[in-house]
Protein backbone atom coordinates (compact mmCIF):
# COMPACT_ATOMS: atom_id res chain seq x y z
CA UNK A 1 0.00 0.00 0.00
CA UNK A 2 1.18 3.64 -0.95
CA UNK A 3 1.19 5.85 2.23
CA UNK A 4 -0.85 8.86 1.89
CA UNK A 5 0.62 12.26 3.32
CA UNK A 6 -2.25 12.80 6.04
CA UNK A 7 -3.21 15.48 8.40
CA UNK A 8 -4.16 15.31 12.07
CA UNK A 9 -5.15 18.41 14.02
CA UNK A 10 -5.13 17.88 17.61
CA UNK A 11 -3.00 15.85 19.67
CA UNK A 12 -4.80 14.77 22.67
CA UNK A 13 -6.63 10.78 22.99
CA UNK A 14 -8.14 10.83 19.68
CA UNK A 15 -5.56 12.90 17.62
CA UNK A 16 -2.44 11.23 19.11
CA UNK A 17 -3.77 7.57 18.71
CA UNK A 18 -4.66 8.39 15.32
CA UNK A 19 -1.29 9.99 14.41
CA UNK A 20 0.24 7.25 16.10
CA UNK A 21 -1.70 4.35 14.21
CA UNK A 22 -1.75 5.99 11.11
CA UNK A 23 1.71 6.29 10.91
CA UNK A 24 2.33 2.58 12.26
CA UNK A 25 -0.06 1.95 9.55
CA UNK A 26 2.43 3.04 6.55
CA UNK A 27 1.44 6.62 6.55
CA UNK A 28 3.26 10.00 6.42
CA UNK A 29 1.52 12.25 9.15
CA UNK A 30 2.26 15.43 10.35
CA UNK A 31 0.09 16.19 13.75
CA UNK A 32 -0.44 19.91 14.48
CA UNK A 33 -1.50 20.72 18.45
CA UNK A 34 -2.15 24.34 19.80
CA UNK A 35 -1.05 23.17 22.67
CA UNK A 36 3.11 24.22 22.36
CA UNK A 37 4.11 22.68 25.78
CA UNK A 38 2.16 19.34 24.69
CA UNK A 39 3.99 19.77 20.85
CA UNK A 40 7.50 19.62 22.63
CA UNK A 41 7.01 17.10 24.90
CA UNK A 42 5.68 15.07 22.08
CA UNK A 43 8.60 15.95 19.62
CA UNK A 44 11.17 14.22 22.45
CA UNK A 45 9.15 11.37 22.38
CA UNK A 46 7.09 12.18 25.45
CA UNK A 47 3.61 11.09 25.63
CA UNK A 48 1.83 12.44 28.54
CA UNK A 49 -1.53 10.47 28.46
CA UNK A 50 -1.86 6.49 29.68
CA UNK A 51 -2.49 4.57 26.52
CA UNK A 52 -0.88 0.93 26.37
CA UNK A 53 1.45 1.25 23.30
CA UNK A 54 1.18 4.55 22.43
CA UNK A 55 4.58 5.88 23.43
CA UNK A 56 6.20 3.09 21.76
CA UNK A 57 4.52 3.84 18.11
CA UNK A 58 4.92 7.43 18.94
CA UNK A 59 8.32 6.67 19.38
CA UNK A 60 9.20 4.50 16.57
CA UNK A 61 7.38 7.25 13.86
CA UNK A 62 9.31 9.94 15.34
CA UNK A 63 12.48 7.81 14.49
CA UNK A 64 11.37 6.82 10.97
CA UNK A 65 9.93 10.30 10.17
CA UNK A 66 6.95 9.18 9.43
CA UNK A 67 5.19 11.25 12.26
CA UNK A 68 6.17 14.85 12.95
CA UNK A 69 4.28 17.34 15.58
CA UNK A 70 4.12 20.85 15.12
CA UNK A 71 1.93 23.53 16.86
CA UNK A 72 1.02 25.53 13.48
CA UNK A 73 -1.46 24.63 10.35
CA UNK A 74 0.94 25.26 7.93
CA UNK A 75 2.86 22.08 9.03
CA UNK A 76 -0.23 20.81 6.92
CA UNK A 77 0.85 22.17 3.69
CA UNK A 78 1.76 18.55 1.89
CA UNK A 79 -1.15 16.77 3.02
CA UNK A 80 -3.65 15.74 0.80
CA UNK A 81 -6.32 14.31 3.61
CA UNK A 82 -6.56 15.88 7.57
CA UNK A 83 -7.91 14.60 9.72
CA UNK A 84 -9.82 16.76 12.71
CA UNK A 85 -9.56 15.61 16.39
CA UNK A 86 -10.69 18.58 17.79
CA UNK A 87 -12.44 19.25 20.93
CA UNK A 88 -16.53 19.13 21.02
CA UNK A 89 -17.39 20.00 24.70
CA UNK A 90 -20.69 20.69 25.56
CA UNK A 91 -21.65 24.10 25.11
CA UNK A 92 -24.81 25.76 25.83
CA UNK A 93 -28.38 23.93 25.84
CA UNK A 94 -26.54 20.38 25.53
CA UNK A 95 -24.98 21.26 22.27
CA UNK A 96 -21.39 20.65 21.39
CA UNK A 97 -19.24 23.75 21.06
CA UNK A 98 -17.86 23.22 17.32
CA UNK A 99 -16.01 26.44 17.07
CA UNK A 100 -12.48 25.22 17.19
CA UNK A 101 -14.04 22.14 14.28
CA UNK A 102 -15.36 25.72 12.69
CA UNK A 103 -12.58 27.45 12.95
CA UNK A 104 -9.95 25.35 12.31
CA UNK A 105 -11.62 24.17 9.35
CA UNK A 106 -12.05 27.55 7.46
CA UNK A 107 -7.89 28.50 8.11
CA UNK A 108 -7.09 24.64 6.34
CA UNK A 109 -9.22 25.20 3.64
CA UNK A 110 -7.13 28.79 3.41
CA UNK A 111 -3.84 27.50 3.88
CA UNK A 112 -3.15 23.92 2.30
CA UNK A 113 -3.87 24.69 -1.60
CA UNK A 114 -3.71 20.77 -2.34
CA UNK A 115 -5.98 19.63 0.36
CA UNK A 116 -9.18 17.39 -0.57
CA UNK A 117 -10.70 15.65 2.23
CA UNK A 118 -11.35 16.99 4.99
CA UNK A 119 -12.31 14.13 7.93
CA UNK A 120 -14.24 15.11 10.36
CA UNK A 121 -12.99 12.49 13.55
CA UNK A 122 -14.48 14.81 16.29
CA UNK A 123 -17.76 14.02 17.66
CA UNK A 124 -20.37 16.32 16.14
CA UNK A 125 -24.03 16.38 16.00
CA UNK A 126 -25.84 15.32 13.00
CA UNK A 127 -26.02 18.18 9.94
CA UNK A 128 -22.53 19.48 11.16
CA UNK A 129 -20.11 17.87 8.60
CA UNK A 130 -23.40 19.51 5.82
CA UNK A 131 -23.05 22.78 7.67
CA UNK A 132 -19.13 22.69 7.08
CA UNK A 133 -19.39 21.42 3.39
CA UNK A 134 -21.70 24.81 2.84
CA UNK A 135 -19.03 27.09 4.63
CA UNK A 136 -16.15 26.16 2.76
CA UNK A 137 -18.07 25.91 -0.65
CA UNK A 138 -18.52 22.94 -2.92
CA UNK A 139 -15.34 23.05 -4.37
CA UNK A 140 -11.69 21.58 -3.92
CA UNK A 141 -12.63 20.18 -0.49
CA UNK A 142 -14.64 16.97 0.12
CA UNK A 143 -15.59 16.90 4.10
CA UNK A 144 -16.00 13.60 5.28
CA UNK A 145 -17.44 12.32 8.46
CA UNK A 146 -15.05 9.82 10.09
CA UNK A 147 -16.36 8.95 13.75
CA UNK A 148 -14.20 7.67 15.98
CA UNK A 149 -15.26 4.60 18.43
CA UNK A 150 -12.19 4.10 20.36
CA UNK A 151 -11.99 3.85 24.34
CA UNK A 152 -9.48 5.44 26.68
CA UNK A 153 -7.26 2.91 28.03
CA UNK A 154 -7.58 0.70 24.71
CA UNK A 155 -6.90 3.48 22.32
CA UNK A 156 -4.40 2.18 20.10
CA UNK A 157 -5.49 -1.44 20.03
CA UNK A 158 -9.07 0.18 19.63
CA UNK A 159 -7.88 1.86 16.32
CA UNK A 160 -6.16 -0.52 14.95
CA UNK A 161 -8.50 -3.46 15.19
CA UNK A 162 -11.89 -1.82 15.09
CA UNK A 163 -14.79 -3.41 15.38
CA UNK A 164 -16.03 -1.12 12.47
CA UNK A 165 -14.75 2.14 10.47
CA UNK A 166 -17.63 4.33 9.20
CA UNK A 167 -16.79 7.00 6.21
CA UNK A 168 -19.85 9.37 5.14
CA UNK A 169 -20.11 12.04 3.22
CA UNK A 170 -21.43 12.60 -0.95
CA UNK A 171 -18.22 12.78 -2.64
CA UNK A 172 -16.85 9.69 -4.06
CA UNK A 173 -13.07 10.97 -4.37
CA UNK A 174 -13.02 12.56 -0.81
CA UNK A 175 -14.84 9.40 1.04
CA UNK A 176 -12.13 6.93 -1.11
CA UNK A 177 -9.16 8.87 0.33
CA UNK A 178 -10.18 8.91 4.13
CA UNK A 179 -11.61 4.94 3.52
CA UNK A 180 -7.89 4.42 2.04
CA UNK A 181 -6.33 5.64 5.24
CA UNK A 182 -7.36 2.11 6.48
CA UNK A 183 -6.57 -0.31 3.67
CA UNK A 184 -4.47 -2.16 5.92
CA UNK A 185 -7.29 -2.65 8.64
CA UNK A 186 -9.54 -5.74 8.60
CA UNK A 187 -12.53 -4.34 9.51
CA UNK A 188 -16.19 -3.63 7.69
CA UNK A 189 -16.25 0.03 6.27
CA UNK A 190 -19.75 1.83 6.34
CA UNK A 191 -19.71 4.16 3.87
CA UNK A 192 -22.84 6.08 4.63
CA UNK A 193 -24.46 9.95 4.23
CA UNK A 194 -23.23 12.71 6.74
CA UNK A 195 -25.54 12.56 8.74
CA UNK A 196 -25.70 9.17 9.18
CA UNK A 197 -22.17 8.46 9.78
CA UNK A 198 -22.53 11.56 12.65
CA UNK A 199 -26.13 10.21 14.26
CA UNK A 200 -24.83 6.34 14.29
CA UNK A 201 -21.68 8.08 16.71
CA UNK A 202 -24.12 9.30 19.01
CA UNK A 203 -26.73 6.17 18.75
CA UNK A 204 -23.81 4.14 19.62
CA UNK A 205 -22.72 5.99 22.87
CA UNK A 206 -26.11 7.02 23.82
CA UNK A 207 -26.91 3.12 23.89
CA UNK A 208 -24.07 2.43 25.93
CA UNK A 209 -25.37 5.15 28.38
CA UNK A 210 -28.94 3.45 28.37
CA UNK A 211 -27.11 -0.05 28.98
CA UNK A 212 -25.59 1.60 31.70
CA UNK A 213 -28.20 3.01 33.82
CA UNK A 214 -30.27 0.00 33.27
CA UNK A 215 -27.66 -2.22 34.99
CA UNK A 216 -27.43 0.54 37.86
CA UNK A 217 -30.85 0.60 38.63
CA UNK A 218 -31.05 -3.59 38.59
CA UNK A 219 -27.92 -3.18 41.10
CA UNK A 220 -30.14 -1.61 43.89
CA UNK A 221 -33.03 -3.47 43.21
CA UNK A 222 -30.80 -6.26 43.72
CA UNK A 223 -30.04 -4.87 47.10
CA UNK A 224 -33.43 -4.12 47.63
CA UNK A 225 -34.95 -7.54 46.97
CA UNK A 226 -31.94 -9.86 47.92
CA UNK A 227 -30.78 -10.36 44.33
CA UNK A 228 -27.28 -10.75 43.51
CA UNK A 229 -26.45 -8.23 40.35
CA UNK A 230 -23.83 -10.36 39.20
CA UNK A 231 -26.02 -13.49 39.15
CA UNK A 232 -28.77 -11.73 37.45
CA UNK A 233 -26.49 -10.36 34.94
CA UNK A 234 -24.48 -13.41 33.99
CA UNK A 235 -27.99 -14.60 33.14
CA UNK A 236 -28.75 -11.47 31.17
CA UNK A 237 -25.35 -11.76 28.83
CA UNK A 238 -25.61 -15.66 27.95
CA UNK A 239 -28.33 -14.05 26.06
CA UNK A 240 -26.53 -13.06 22.67
CA UNK A 241 -29.33 -10.30 21.97
CA UNK A 242 -28.47 -8.29 25.53
CA UNK A 243 -24.47 -9.20 25.32
CA UNK A 244 -22.15 -9.33 28.06
CA UNK A 245 -21.11 -5.83 27.85
CA UNK A 246 -21.79 -2.71 30.10
CA UNK A 247 -23.32 -5.27 32.70
CA UNK A 248 -21.46 -3.84 35.24
CA UNK A 249 -22.93 -1.80 38.17
CA UNK A 250 -20.42 1.29 39.39
CA UNK A 251 -20.61 4.68 40.73
CA UNK A 252 -22.47 5.92 37.79
CA UNK A 253 -21.03 6.23 34.10
CA UNK A 254 -18.79 9.28 33.00
CA UNK A 255 -15.85 9.99 31.14
CA UNK A 256 -15.31 12.86 28.64
CA UNK A 257 -17.75 11.02 25.88
CA UNK A 258 -20.95 9.82 27.35
CA UNK A 259 -21.79 12.62 29.17
CA UNK A 260 -21.56 15.09 26.47
CA UNK A 261 -22.56 12.52 23.96
CA UNK A 262 -26.08 11.69 25.79
CA UNK A 263 -26.22 15.72 26.16
CA UNK A 264 -26.10 16.32 22.44
CA UNK A 265 -28.27 13.48 20.77
CA UNK A 266 -30.92 14.48 23.25
CA UNK A 267 -30.15 18.23 21.92
CA UNK A 268 -29.96 16.98 18.47
CA UNK A 269 -33.77 15.24 19.06
CA UNK A 270 -35.29 18.72 20.71
CA UNK A 271 -34.02 20.95 17.57
CA UNK A 272 -36.42 18.68 15.53
CA UNK A 273 -39.33 18.32 18.15
CA UNK A 274 -38.04 15.13 19.10
CA UNK A 275 -37.90 13.60 22.43
CA UNK A 276 -35.54 10.79 23.74
CA UNK A 277 -36.99 9.53 26.47
CA UNK A 278 -34.82 6.51 26.87
CA UNK A 279 -31.78 8.80 26.94
CA UNK A 280 -33.17 11.68 29.38
CA UNK A 281 -33.92 8.93 31.90
CA UNK A 282 -30.36 7.51 31.61
CA UNK A 283 -28.64 10.90 32.56
CA UNK A 284 -31.46 11.18 35.46
CA UNK A 285 -31.17 8.05 36.18
CA UNK A 286 -27.22 8.49 35.95
CA UNK A 287 -27.36 11.44 38.64
CA UNK A 288 -29.92 9.55 40.91
CA UNK A 289 -27.87 6.59 41.26
CA UNK A 290 -24.99 8.39 42.19
CA UNK A 291 -26.85 10.45 44.60
CA UNK A 292 -28.13 6.86 46.17
CA UNK A 293 -24.65 6.01 46.72
CA UNK A 294 -23.31 9.03 48.23
CA UNK A 295 -26.70 8.22 50.92
CA UNK A 296 -25.77 4.86 51.20
CA UNK A 297 -22.44 5.67 52.71
CA UNK A 298 -24.05 8.59 55.28
CA UNK A 299 -26.37 5.33 55.96
CA UNK A 300 -23.59 3.05 56.43
CA UNK A 301 -21.73 5.40 58.65
CA UNK A 302 -24.47 7.57 60.63
CA UNK A 303 -27.23 4.94 60.11
CA UNK A 304 -29.32 7.97 58.33
CA UNK A 305 -29.01 8.36 54.72
CA UNK A 306 -29.16 12.31 54.94
CA UNK A 307 -27.06 12.88 57.98
CA UNK A 308 -24.25 15.21 57.26
CA UNK A 309 -20.93 13.70 57.33
CA UNK A 310 -19.04 15.95 59.72
CA UNK A 311 -16.19 14.67 61.87
CA UNK A 312 -16.19 11.52 59.40
CA UNK A 313 -12.55 10.79 57.94
CA UNK A 314 -13.60 9.07 54.33
CA UNK A 315 -10.56 7.02 51.86
CA UNK A 316 -11.42 7.13 48.90
CA UNK A 317 -10.05 4.37 45.87
CA UNK A 318 -10.21 5.48 42.49
CA UNK A 319 -11.03 9.06 41.00
CA UNK A 320 -10.41 8.22 37.08
CA UNK A 321 -13.54 7.49 35.15
CA UNK A 322 -12.73 4.08 34.60
CA UNK A 323 -9.87 1.87 34.82
CA UNK A 324 -7.11 1.81 32.47
CA UNK A 325 -6.71 5.75 32.12
CA UNK A 326 -5.62 8.89 33.76
CA UNK A 327 -8.46 10.92 32.55
CA UNK A 328 -10.46 12.33 34.90
CA UNK A 329 -13.35 14.24 33.14
CA UNK A 330 -16.30 14.01 34.35
CA UNK A 331 -15.40 11.41 36.21
CA UNK A 332 -18.11 9.76 39.05
CA UNK A 333 -15.79 9.30 41.44
CA UNK A 334 -14.94 13.06 41.66
CA UNK A 335 -18.83 13.67 41.95
CA UNK A 336 -19.33 11.46 44.65
CA UNK A 337 -16.17 12.91 46.32
CA UNK A 338 -17.90 16.25 45.95
CA UNK A 339 -20.75 15.21 47.19
CA UNK A 340 -19.22 13.62 50.52
CA UNK A 341 -17.27 17.10 51.28
CA UNK A 342 -20.17 18.99 50.88
CA UNK A 343 -21.91 16.83 53.43
CA UNK A 344 -18.72 18.05 55.55
CA UNK A 345 -16.48 14.57 55.29
CA UNK A 346 -12.85 15.28 55.16
CA UNK A 347 -11.98 13.24 52.09
CA UNK A 348 -7.95 11.32 51.04
CA UNK A 349 -7.77 10.06 47.66
CA UNK A 350 -5.63 7.50 46.19
CA UNK A 351 -5.58 6.96 42.33
CA UNK A 352 -3.05 4.70 41.00
CA UNK A 353 -3.39 7.12 37.49
CA UNK A 354 -3.43 10.64 39.80
CA UNK A 355 -0.82 12.56 41.78
CA UNK A 356 2.09 14.38 42.37
CA UNK A 357 3.86 12.05 39.92
CA UNK A 358 1.08 10.26 37.72
CA UNK A 359 -0.61 10.90 34.42
CA UNK A 360 -3.04 13.05 35.92
CA UNK A 361 -2.67 16.23 38.39
CA UNK A 362 -6.63 16.17 40.03
CA UNK A 363 -7.12 20.00 40.70
CA UNK A 364 -9.02 19.31 43.77
CA UNK A 365 -9.53 23.33 44.98
CA UNK A 366 -8.81 22.58 48.46
CA UNK A 367 -11.55 20.27 48.99
CA UNK A 368 -9.79 17.04 49.67
CA UNK A 369 -6.48 15.49 49.50
CA UNK A 370 -5.06 13.33 46.80
CA UNK A 371 -2.11 11.06 48.51
CA UNK A 372 0.66 8.62 46.50
CA UNK A 373 -0.64 5.06 48.08
CA UNK A 374 -3.42 3.32 49.30
CA UNK A 375 -2.01 3.36 52.64
CA UNK A 376 -2.14 6.94 53.10
CA UNK A 377 -5.81 6.89 51.90
CA UNK A 378 -7.36 4.82 54.01
CA UNK A 379 -5.48 5.87 57.34
CA UNK A 380 -7.83 6.59 59.95
CA UNK A 381 -10.63 6.22 57.88
CA UNK A 382 -14.46 5.26 59.26
CA UNK A 383 -14.92 3.88 55.67
CA UNK A 384 -13.30 3.42 52.83
CA UNK A 385 -14.90 3.64 49.40
CA UNK A 386 -13.81 1.70 46.06
CA UNK A 387 -14.87 3.91 43.14
CA UNK A 388 -12.72 2.78 40.47
CA UNK A 389 -12.10 -0.61 39.23
CA UNK A 390 -8.71 -0.59 39.19
CA UNK A 391 -6.92 -3.71 39.85
CA UNK A 392 -4.33 -3.24 42.28
CA UNK A 393 -7.24 -2.37 44.89
CA UNK A 394 -7.41 -6.42 45.40
CA UNK A 395 -3.45 -6.57 46.07
CA UNK A 396 -3.84 -4.02 49.39
CA UNK A 397 -3.03 -5.45 52.32
CA UNK A 398 -6.33 -5.54 53.74
CA UNK A 399 -5.23 -7.17 57.02
CA UNK A 400 -3.00 -4.01 57.76
CA UNK A 401 -5.37 -1.66 56.26
CA UNK A 402 -7.55 -2.85 58.95
CA UNK A 403 -5.19 -2.13 61.66
CA UNK A 404 -4.96 1.81 60.65
CA UNK A 405 -8.58 2.54 60.01
CA UNK A 406 -10.67 4.23 62.35
CA UNK A 407 -13.57 2.48 61.54
CA UNK A 408 -13.11 -1.11 59.15
CA UNK A 409 -16.03 -0.81 56.50
CA UNK A 410 -15.67 -0.71 53.04
CA UNK A 411 -17.92 -0.03 50.33
CA UNK A 412 -16.93 -1.45 46.86
CA UNK A 413 -18.88 0.68 44.31
CA UNK A 414 -17.52 -1.15 41.88
CA UNK A 415 -17.90 -5.15 43.14
CA UNK A 416 -13.91 -4.64 42.55
CA UNK A 417 -12.87 -6.53 45.52
CA UNK A 418 -13.20 -10.50 47.11
CA UNK A 419 -16.23 -9.68 49.70
CA UNK A 420 -14.90 -13.17 51.71
CA UNK A 421 -11.34 -11.89 52.38
CA UNK A 422 -12.14 -8.63 53.65
CA UNK A 423 -14.69 -10.15 55.58
CA UNK A 424 -11.51 -12.33 57.07
CA UNK A 425 -8.93 -9.05 57.42
CA UNK A 426 -11.79 -7.85 59.64
CA UNK A 427 -14.06 -5.59 57.54
CA UNK A 428 -17.69 -5.07 57.51
CA UNK A 429 -17.91 -5.00 53.25
CA UNK A 430 -20.58 -3.64 51.46
CA UNK A 431 -20.48 -3.98 47.52
CA UNK A 432 -22.96 -2.80 44.96
CA UNK A 433 -26.50 -4.57 44.30
CA UNK A 434 -24.89 -7.52 46.09
CA UNK A 435 -25.40 -7.50 50.02
N1 LIG B 1 -11.55 10.59 24.24
C1 LIG B 1 -12.14 9.59 23.59
O1 LIG B 1 -12.06 8.43 24.02
C2 LIG B 1 -12.90 9.82 22.33
C3 LIG B 1 -13.18 11.10 21.89
N2 LIG B 1 -13.90 11.30 20.74
C4 LIG B 1 -14.15 12.64 20.25
O2 LIG B 1 -12.94 13.13 19.66
C5 LIG B 1 -12.80 14.54 19.89
C6 LIG B 1 -11.49 14.82 20.60
O3 LIG B 1 -11.54 14.20 21.87
P1 LIG B 1 -10.21 14.00 22.74
O4 LIG B 1 -9.10 13.50 21.91
O5 LIG B 1 -10.65 13.21 23.93
O6 LIG B 1 -9.90 15.49 23.19
P2 LIG B 1 -8.62 16.01 23.95
O7 LIG B 1 -9.06 17.14 24.77
O8 LIG B 1 -7.90 14.88 24.60
O9 LIG B 1 -7.66 16.54 22.78
C7 LIG B 1 -7.95 17.64 21.98
C8 LIG B 1 -6.63 18.26 21.51
O10 LIG B 1 -6.93 19.30 20.58
C9 LIG B 1 -6.06 20.40 20.84
N3 LIG B 1 -6.67 21.61 20.32
C10 LIG B 1 -7.74 22.28 20.82
N4 LIG B 1 -8.04 23.34 20.02
C11 LIG B 1 -7.14 23.32 19.01
C12 LIG B 1 -6.93 24.16 17.88
N5 LIG B 1 -7.71 25.20 17.64
N6 LIG B 1 -5.90 23.87 17.05
C13 LIG B 1 -5.11 22.79 17.30
N7 LIG B 1 -5.26 21.97 18.35
C14 LIG B 1 -6.27 22.23 19.20
C15 LIG B 1 -5.90 20.39 22.35
O11 LIG B 1 -4.71 21.08 22.74
C16 LIG B 1 -5.83 18.89 22.65
O12 LIG B 1 -4.50 18.41 22.62
C17 LIG B 1 -14.06 14.95 20.66
O13 LIG B 1 -15.04 15.39 19.75
C18 LIG B 1 -14.52 13.66 21.31
O14 LIG B 1 -15.90 13.66 21.57
C19 LIG B 1 -14.34 10.24 19.98
C20 LIG B 1 -14.07 8.97 20.36
C21 LIG B 1 -13.32 8.64 21.56
O1 LIG C 1 -16.92 8.57 22.26
C1 LIG C 1 -16.07 8.24 23.08
O2 LIG C 1 -15.28 9.00 23.62
C2 LIG C 1 -15.98 6.83 23.53
O3 LIG C 1 -16.84 6.71 24.70
C3 LIG C 1 -16.83 5.42 25.30
O4 LIG C 1 -15.53 5.07 25.73
P1 LIG C 1 -14.88 5.63 27.08
O5 LIG C 1 -15.36 7.01 27.34
O6 LIG C 1 -13.42 5.39 26.94
O7 LIG C 1 -15.43 4.75 28.27
P2 LIG C 1 -16.27 3.40 28.42
O8 LIG C 1 -15.35 2.26 28.54
O9 LIG C 1 -17.33 3.31 27.42
O10 LIG C 1 -16.92 3.68 29.85
C4 LIG C 1 -17.78 4.79 30.03
C5 LIG C 1 -18.29 4.85 31.44
O11 LIG C 1 -19.21 3.78 31.67
C6 LIG C 1 -18.84 3.09 32.85
N1 LIG C 1 -19.19 1.66 32.71
C7 LIG C 1 -18.86 0.97 31.61
C8 LIG C 1 -19.20 -0.36 31.48
C9 LIG C 1 -19.90 -0.99 32.51
O12 LIG C 1 -20.25 -2.19 32.45
N2 LIG C 1 -20.23 -0.27 33.60
C10 LIG C 1 -19.89 1.05 33.73
O13 LIG C 1 -20.20 1.68 34.77
C11 LIG C 1 -17.34 3.29 32.96
O14 LIG C 1 -16.88 3.07 34.27
C12 LIG C 1 -17.22 4.72 32.50
O15 LIG C 1 -17.48 5.61 33.56
C13 LIG C 1 -17.26 4.39 24.26
O16 LIG C 1 -17.20 3.09 24.85
C14 LIG C 1 -16.37 4.44 23.04
O17 LIG C 1 -16.82 3.51 22.05
C15 LIG C 1 -16.41 5.85 22.46
O18 LIG C 1 -15.57 5.97 21.34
Amino acid sequence: MTGRQVGVVGAGYVGLTTAACLSHLGHSVRCVDNDATRVARLRRGAVDILEPQLADLVGSGLRDGTVRFDTGLDALADCDVVVLCLPTPPGRDGAPDLGSVTSVSESISHEIPGLFALAVKSTVPPGSARALQDSLGTGRIGVVSNPEFLREGRSVADFLRPERIVVGGPSGDAVDAVASLYNSVAAPVFRTDWESAELAKYACNGFLAVKASYTNELADLCSAVGADVSEVTAVMAADPRIGGSFLAPGPGWGGSCLPKDTCGLIDTARRVGLVLDTVQAAVLSNTRHRKRLVARIAEELTGDPGASLEGHRIGILGLTFKAGTGDIRESPALAVVHDLCVRGAVVTAYDPACGSQRASAVDTDGEFQVVDDSAAAVKSASAVVVLTEWPEFRAVDWSAAAREVQRPLVIDARNLLDPAALAACGFSYHGIGRW
